[in-house]
């Protein structure tokens, strides 16, 4: 496949490892890829591959790797800055564990305005809540109020709220019950057409990359083995033995999806 030509985000040699000194284990191994802007790429791989520290490592949490992760153009610091956050944010998994408890959802969505130095919080507020499909109402419930598939949203419209370039996905609905994922899958695919985002996804679903990504890095102990298009995820042609076997056993996931219409 031919590299893209204007890419936002690079990882160029990312390893990744931990534990103390003899104690250590590397999960991710000399990973390199390229996302076009605009594009949504997608990482796939059994549990344990190494999807999630390679966000972690990319979001600034982790900032504990070899290698180059680059924005733009530039590599990033390790210690990423106030900038880095408004350009890129990141969805979790669980929508339940990312909303403070005692923080009403007007709250948790100024809070990033005011770090940020936002004007109109009240009007952006009100525009982003209905960018995600949530009411006005929605405004001053708190998040036991809301079900799992509203607080998902909430989690979208807070990191949509200061306007990123990007957004980093972790199984952002493997939380979610499969009808309520159809929805926050299509929500998630609107929202990138219409504020031009780009993409990074992990998931264990393939079906979930397929249907939102452009192209997918298959990931296994730790590389990317292969890189694919959905197209070629649809039709099955993989060049490696273990992507091949990986997409057969999810050919009936991916089936059931195209029914549902996610
Ligand atoms: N903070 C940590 N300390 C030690 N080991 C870790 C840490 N975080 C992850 N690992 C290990 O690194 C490996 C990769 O984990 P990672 O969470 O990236 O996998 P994954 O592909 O995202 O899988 P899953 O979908 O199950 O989360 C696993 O073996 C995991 O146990």
């Amino acid at each position: 496949m031919s590299a893209p030509d204007r890419s936002l985000i690079e990882a160029i040699g990312l390893s990744i490892s931990f534990g103390a000194q003899n104690m250590r284990t590397r999960v991710v191994n000399d990973v390199s890829f390229r996302i076009q802007k605009g594009e949504a790429y997608g990482l796939i791989g059994e549990s344990g591959c190494g999807k999630s520290t390679i966000l972690h490592a990319l979001s600034g949490l982790n900032s504990d790797y070899e290698g180059a992760l680059v924005l733009g153009a530039r590599e990033l610091p390790k210690k990423r800055g106030k900038d880095f956050f408004r350009r890129v944010q990141m969805v979790f998994q669980d929508p339940y564990g990312s909303l403070h408890p005692r923080k009403i959802v007007e709250r948790v969505l100024a809070e990033p305005l005011a770090i940020h130095g936002f004007d109109r919080p009240s009007e952006r507020i009100a525009e982003t809540l209905e960018a995600v499909g949530l009411g006005p109402s929605f405004r001053y419930r708190y998040p036991h109020e809301l079900s799992g598939g509203q607080r998902q949203r909430v989690a979208i419209a807070r990191a949509l709220i200061i306007e990123p370039d990007v957004l980093l996905l972790d199984e952002p609905t493997s939380a979610l019950d499969v009808s309520v994922q159809a929805e926050i899958l299509n929500l998630l695919k609107r929202l990138r057409r219409e504020r031009n985002l780009t993409y990074l996804m992990v998931s264990h679903d393939l079906a979930v990359i397929a249907h939102i990504c452009e192209r997918a890095g298959i990931m296994h102990q730790g590389r990317i083995i292969e890189e694919l298009s959905a197209e070629q995820i649809r039709h099955f042609q993989a060049r490696e033995d273990y992507t091949r076997a990986f997409l057969e056993a999810s050919i009936e996931a991916v089936a059931r999806r195209e029914e549902v219409g996610a």
